[in-house]
């Protein structure tokens, strides 16, 4: 699908989706409980894809109109799938899934598409077959297909934190229903940390203990998933909600309202912090979880990553718009998503009249409203790189056709019909 977008001006209330992280946890604890009802979900094609790999353990993933899954689980112990459990595009629910596949009593298969095809796992497989599993890549590479044989046995791993935060959040989650509970050492700083407290705040909801330790994470064994009530509730997506805010920032004179934007543990309410940096006017009500933010005079920033990955498609389109130099740092693991995001920015970027300069771990875009001009880019088949095209397709000169615009999909499935509700021109074409 190609969209279509001509400068516009926003104004108006948008509201933001549930988050994809909370609920592919919420998703998988549901089945690693008995069973358990989940308000508020996201249902993206990310997260059907955990819900698919939940079904083939033993589970059920049922939706009712409303948008509650209630979910029956695998009870701690997953069946050996009957089929190739595709992934699809997750990464999520492919670390995830790999340690929870480790814990079954015969060998899982899984898949993905092209681009999850080419995504680092090696370093989980590693730490599996370290924990007595047998845990392999089919073609040697440390990438999908993987093939899993469990069950897994050991109580303590080592592993790197700066390659994906997903393979830590994988193993407490499984961690937590072995006999003897998992000790994990890290052997290089953890990046992408505030994922790793979002685990914990889900396992805690759902009545599991991990913490953090001097040296890793730990996760006692021999627990139970059961939320309180049997139910769980997942917040707004503040990676999600990047999109209207940056919007509001640098194209709505008259204010954009972002409602469902309550606290959590997400590293990505950073953006707030972002735009407020830049000059935006921006104002968060926590307790009502609602933002109102519009345009400022912007200028560009300093900002680090380290945290806060998926930000950077959105920070290097306000950066475009920015007067001056914004440099986005600590980057090198947003090469290893959907796309190399740094490259693919850097490039679509550049079609539409922008410098930037790489380096391996940072981006630095030289913004200036004046030079942003439409053009024909490519969205990589990676929602953010789609979305945040979108955004400076806002503010170009002319028009901005992005190719590929049905992989929003992946994360915000509502996103141009929020962009246009806000006002925003935009035409699809399949
Ligand atoms: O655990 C999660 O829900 C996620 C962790 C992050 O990945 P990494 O830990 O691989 O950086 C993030 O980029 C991804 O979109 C979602
Ligand atoms: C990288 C992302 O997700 P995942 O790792 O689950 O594919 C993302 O949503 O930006």
């Amino acid at each position: 699908m190609n969209v279509t977008l001509a400068p516009s001006e926003l104004e108006g209330t948008a509201t933001a989706p549930p988050s994809k992280s909370y609920t592919h946890r919420a998703i998988l604890a549901s089945g690693y409980a008995d069973s358990a009802t989940v308000r508020d979900a996201l249902w993206s094609a990310d997260t059907r894809a955990t819900a698919r790999a939940v079904t083939l353990f033993g589970g059920s993933v049922t939706r009712s109109d409303d948008g509650t899954l209630e979910i029956e689980g695998f009870d701690g112990t997953p069946e050996v799938p009957a089929d190739v459990i595709d992934c699809d595009n997750s990464g999520t629910t492919m670390r995830l899934v790999t340690a929870a596949a480790a814990l079954a009593d015969g060998t899982s298969v899984l898949t993905g598409d092209g681009s999850l095809r080419s995504r680092p796992q090696g370093p989980l497989l590693e730490a599996l077959s370290d924990l007595g599993a047998d845990a392999a890549s089919t073609r040697q590479n440390g990438q999908a297909p993987l093939v899993v044989t469990g069950p897994l046995s050991g109580d303590r791993v080592s592993i790197p934190g700066d390659v994906s935060s997903q393979y830590i959040t994988a193993l407490l989650m499984a961690g937590a229903v072995t006999a003897e509970g998992l000790e994990i050492d890290l052997e290089t700083e953890l990046k992408s940390a505030p994922y790793v407290d979002v685990t914990i705040e889900v396992l805690a909801d759902f009545g599991v203990d991990a913490e953090s330790t001097d040296d890793g994470f730990a996760v006692p064994g021999g627990q139970s998933y059961a939320p309180e009530g049997g139910e769980y509730a997942v917040p707004g997506d503040f990676s999600s909600i990047s999109y209207p805010l940056a919007a509001g920032a640098i194209a709505s004179e008259g204010g954009v309202r972002i409602e469902g934007a309550h606290p959590s543990a997400q590293g990505d309410t950073a953006i707030v912090d972002v735009v407020d940096r830049m000059g935006a006017n921006v104002e968060w009500n926590r307790d009502d979880g609602t933002i109102d933010v519009s345009t400022g005079a912007l200028e560009g920033i300093d900002v680090s990553v380290e945290d806060t990955p998926d930000l950077l498609p959105t920070i290097a389109t306000l950066g475009a718009v920015a007067d001056g130099e914004t440099r986005i740092t600590d980057a090198e693991h947003v090469r290893y998503k959907e796309t190399d995001r740094v490259s693919a920015m850097a490039e679509e970027l550049e079609k539409m009249g922008v410098e930037t300069t790489e380096t391996r771990d940072s981006l630095t875009v030289h913004g200036d409203e004046s030079t942003v001009r439409g053009a024909i880019v490519d969205g990589r088949g990676d929602h953010r790189i789609v979305m945040s095209l979108a955004l400076a397709g806002l503010v170009a000169d002319g028009e901005t056709t992005i190719r590929g615009g049905e992989h929003v999909d992946v994360s915000f499935p509502g996103f141009f019909d929020t962009l246009s509700s806000l006002g925003a021109t935009l035409e699809t074409e399949n």
